[in-house]
């Protein structure tokens, strides 16, 4: 199914994600409703907290053809490099709106995949962006955040403007 997205600034996406403790059916489903939403969006990551689900739980698929989704449960980055790099990220629940930030370019992760079973995973560029990019969901940060108070409040302002204005037509 497709799931809504909740769109910034709404107040569910600074909820902090909860670990996963049973790995079943319920969760198996989630993941292929999260999988499901972020190609209708499209999109190259999803975080549960995105779709009102705070437990921690993401899925990531950055290759051109859909052919690679990747679940992961429980994350934690064992390692991040030194090295920095500024990418023009963007977000689901920031729709139209692009803006450079800056990570650790490459990152060792550590995650669970939807029957339990642990795997490491070294990222870099696009994929080591994603990454990080969706773990700050799980803990209820949103990339904008990482932008100037100017920035964020005209970001805010506009995509408030927005909703009201499709609350209006519906
Ligand atoms: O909000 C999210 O987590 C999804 C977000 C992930 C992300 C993208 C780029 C840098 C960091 C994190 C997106 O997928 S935004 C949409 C997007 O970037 C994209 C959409 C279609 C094709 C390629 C990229
Ligand atoms: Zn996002």
């Amino acid at each position: 199914a497709i799931l809504n997205i909740l769109r910034y600034p709404d107040p569910r996406l600074h909820k902090v994600a909860v670990p996963v403790t049973v790995f079943d059916e319920r969760l198996e489903k989630l993941v292929a409703d999260m999988a499901e939403t972020m190609y209708d969006a499209p999109g190259i990551g999803l975080a549960a907290s995105q779709v009102d689900v705070h437990e921690q739980v993401v899925v990531i698929d950055t290759t051109e053809d859909k052919s690679a989704l990747v679940a992961y449960i429980n994350p934690e980055i064992l390692w991040s490099s030194d090295d920095k790099q500024v990418y023009d990220e963007g977000c689901l629940s920031v729709p139209g709106i692009y803006d450079g930030v800056e990570r650790p370019s490459k990152v060792k992760v550590r995650a669970y995949d939807v029957k339990g079973q642990p795997f490491e995973v070294d990222a870099d560029g696009l994929l080591a962006v994603c990454i990080q990019h969706e773990m700050d969901h799980l803990l209820g940060k949103v990339f904008v955040e990482y932008l100037s108070p100017l920035k964020r409040n005209r970001i805010k302002a506009k995509l408030q403007k927005e909703e009201r204005g499709m609350q209006r037509e519906a």
